[in-house]
């Protein structure tokens, strides 16, 4: 497996002091910041726009992991492209999980010289993308319902980790595999040990020292 990345999610920072919290993810090991976008109507929350990302992008040394939870999938990819994505990652519902339309906006994202992730949420199976994984640099699963910081991690999900794993490794594909949702030192650990080689966090790591929380996760490998 890859070397062990942790993307911190910045929907639980705290923005009533930013520029303290900034200062320190840019001193922190985290590899990736991940950049929850929302638009209201594919997920019921509104986030950050492309404004905000070409910000972060010129205050953190972080490679910016830009995960749009919105239903215009094909036309806000670009959009964060130009903002400085250097991983985007779609959903597959947002497309209908129409196969042929999910390849194509990979190949386009990975024409625009990004890595291209698709993203599933809980209750979409995995099977469908397990003959396509080549074509992806990151599948995203969804351990909580896409849409809020803060929830309980839903163990299920690491059978779809386990079969995607099996899969890359099989084919010695470099595709990583990223979790989302309830990850903290505990579900953390049962994500690496399913397959898991990019982990996503928010509260855990907001809500304690930033540079802590990021650690114990980085120590999981
Ligand atoms: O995309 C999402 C939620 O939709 C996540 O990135 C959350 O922000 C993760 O937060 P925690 O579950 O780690 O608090």
């Amino acid at each position: 497996m890859k070397e062990l990345i942790v993307s911190p999610s910045i929907l639980s920072l705290d923005f009533s002091r930013p520029g303290e919290q900034l200062d320190a993810l840019a001193n922190s090991h985290a590899q990736w910041l991940h950049f929850d976008v929302m638009d209201g109507h594919f997920v019921p929350n509104l986030t950050f726009g492309p404004d905000i990302l070409r910000g972060f992008r010129k205050a953190l040394p972080q490679k910016m992991d830009v995960h749009i939870m919105v239903e215009d999938a094909r036309t806000y990819a670009d959009v964060f492209i130009d903002a400085g994505a250097d991983v985007l990652t779609f959903h597959s519902e947002a497309l209908e999980d129409d196969l042929d339309a999910i390849l194509s906006l990979c190949a386009h994202i990975r024409e625009r010289g990004v890595l291209a992730g698709v993203s599933i949420c809980p209750n979409t199976p995995v099977e469908p993308l397990l003959d396509h994984l080549a074509e992806m640099d990151v599948l995203l699963v969804m351990s909580v319902e896409p849409g809020f910081g803060g929830q309980s991690f839903m163990e299920g999900m690491l059978e779809k980790v386990k079969k995607a794993r099996a899969r890359i490794e099989a084919q010695g594909l470099s595709t990583r595999i990223e979790i989302d949702g309830g990850i903290n030192a505990q579900t953390g650990a049962l994500a690496v040990a399913a397959g898991c080689d990019t982990l996503v966090a928010g509260s855990y790591i907001f809500r304690q020292d930033i540079h802590a929380g990021i650690d114990s996760l980085l120590c999981l490998r």
